[in-house]
């Protein structure tokens, strides 16, 4: 099976996915995409050996060259880690629940334009939230809408900071989202 995994930012989850993967020889995370030149995710992918492409806005919007990357590989599984562009309308269409996605948050609440990175803790604890946690879904066309898979939560205490809450969601993050990625692959709706 062949993933490839959509980041834009430090891709801490995306080299977690590829450690999970590293031992498994049915499974190779093929490629890993951006859309920010600056991202932390393209050194990563360099020092895993994972050919990292670039995207400017223009290419992934206006053409389907994507697409046709994608297809041609072929791609088993799109896995979006802090991926923050709303996947292409023929991508989605070509990859009928292929593309999933992590959110730092319990969708429905907390989620989607605006919402991401450090907001989505801000406004857990000003919300006086008593527990947090991690979604796992299918993407559409919309942001965070997807067909949710697997949750989990973390507490919330009243004097955590949203610095305090990033830091137990990272954790439940790199625990579950390696072996999520692994369950959805080997479903057999696949
Ligand atoms: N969608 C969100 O974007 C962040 C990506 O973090 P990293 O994998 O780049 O460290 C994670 O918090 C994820 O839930």
């Amino acid at each position: 099976k062949r993933i490839a995994i959509f980041a834009s930012g430090s891709g801490s989850n995306a080299e977690k996915i590829a450690q999970y993967f590293a031992d498994k020889a049915t499974v190779d995370i093929t490629l890993i995409v951006s859309n920010n030149p600056k991202a932390g995710v393209i050194e990563r992918g360099r020092r895993l050996h994972i050919p990292v492409l670039l995207f400017d806005r223009t290419t992934f919007y206006d053409t389907n060259r994507i697409t046709q990357i994608l297809l041609s590989q072929p791609i088993d599984l799109i896995v979006l880690a802090g991926f923050m562009w709303l996947m292409p309308s023929d991508l989605v269409r070509a990859f009928p629940h292929k593309i999933i996605n992590i959110h730092p948050a319990l969708l429905p609440k907390f989620g989607g334009k605006g919402m991401y990175g450090h907001f989505v803790h801000e406004a857990v604890v000003a919300a006086g939230e008593t527990e947090s946690g991690i979604t796992i879904h299918y993407v559409n066309e919309h942001y965070d809408e997807g067909q949710i898979i697997y949750q989990a939560h973390c507490p919330v205490s009243p004097t955590d900071t949203p610095e305090d809450v990033a830091h137990n969601v990272q954790i439940l993050e790199h625990l579950h989202y390696p072996r999520v990625v692994n369950e959805v692959l080997m479903n057999d709706e696949l």
